[in-house]
């Protein structure tokens, strides 16, 4: 799988009314790759998903997709290029079942490949699978994760923006949902993942981008990143490096 850049973002500026967060930020994420962001709370990291998925508008600059720019298209027109997006929490309606939800994120496709590709999805997820008929609320919290995962999947996505799927989930659960992520990504899935668990997070993932202020302030291999040995100062709290995000990251190592 070739490994070349499948999302770039290129000096962009984005936020919310006139209280911009993404201040002039540039990256490349590479195909069949997880690229994991890292930085303190209100760096920008769910910005920049926010931003990828349509929910926020460039005011400079690009996102570029396997080399086009689709800064402020609609969201209907990212899925269609094969984005998905996971957010934080918990986004199922709980009041309809497994298969239930999974039908609606097929909405896009139409119901006959929905269902073509409903059992196809669940085989990535046994404990989903054997709950197919049970409402949504009544699974695990790691078994709605997995869903929500699943309900992503149903796209074949090219890429997954996965906002902290650990939030909530025990170790083990959290294990397999990075799994599945490396799975898919080593099937040439680009995943770009906001995650504060950041020891495990790295050591499924190939590259670091750590944000401050809405800025890149450091981009390095994963394995590099893990190896070295003031990886608790920079994430934990300690001065700044030319090539360390700051002091003030509140991640869980
Ligand atoms: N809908 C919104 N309207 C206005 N401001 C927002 C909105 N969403 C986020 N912000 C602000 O944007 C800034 C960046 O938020 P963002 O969620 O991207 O940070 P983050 O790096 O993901 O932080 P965290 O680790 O706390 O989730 C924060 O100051 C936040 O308060």
């Amino acid at each position: 799988m070739p490994h070349d850049t499948c999302i770039e973002f290129n000096d962009v500026v984005a936020g919310y009314k006139d209280f911009m967060i993404l201040n002039n930020l540039s990256f490349k994420a590479r195909r069949g790759s997880i690229t994991l962001l890292l930085g303190p709370n209100g760096a920008g990291k769910s910005t920049v998903l926010k931003t990828l998925f349509g929910l926020l508008k460039p005011r400079q600059g690009k996102v570029l997709l396997d080399g086009e720019d689709v800064g402020g298209a609609s969201q209907k027109e990212l899925l269609a290029k094969g984005i998905a997006f996971v957010p934080q929490g918990r986004n199922l309606f709980g009041q309809l079942t497994v298969f239930q939800n999974l039908e609606l994120g097929g909405i896009t496709l139409g119901m006959k490949t929905t269902h073509e590709r409903i059992p196809e999805v669940l085989n990535f997820f046994p404990r989903v699978k054997e709950r197919m008929h049970s409402m949504a609320s009544a699974l695990s919290g790691g078994e709605q994760k997995q869903l929500e995962i699943g309900r992503a999947l149903l796209l074949r996505p090219k890429v997954i923006l996965i906002d902290e799927p650990s939030i909530g989930l025990s170790p083990i659960v959290v294990q397999d949902v990075f799994k599945l992520l490396r799975k898919l990504a080593d099937a040439g899935t680009t995943v770009l993942m906001v995650e504060q668990n950041v020891k495990s997070a790295l050591k499924i993932s190939d590259e670091a981008i750590a944000l401050e202020s809405g800025r890149l302030v450091l981009q390095r291999p994963a394995s590099e990143l893990l190896a070295d040995p003031h990886i608790e100062r920079l994430f934990l709290g300690g001065a700044h490096t030319t090539s360390a995000p700051a002091a003030s990251a509140t991640a869980t190592i």
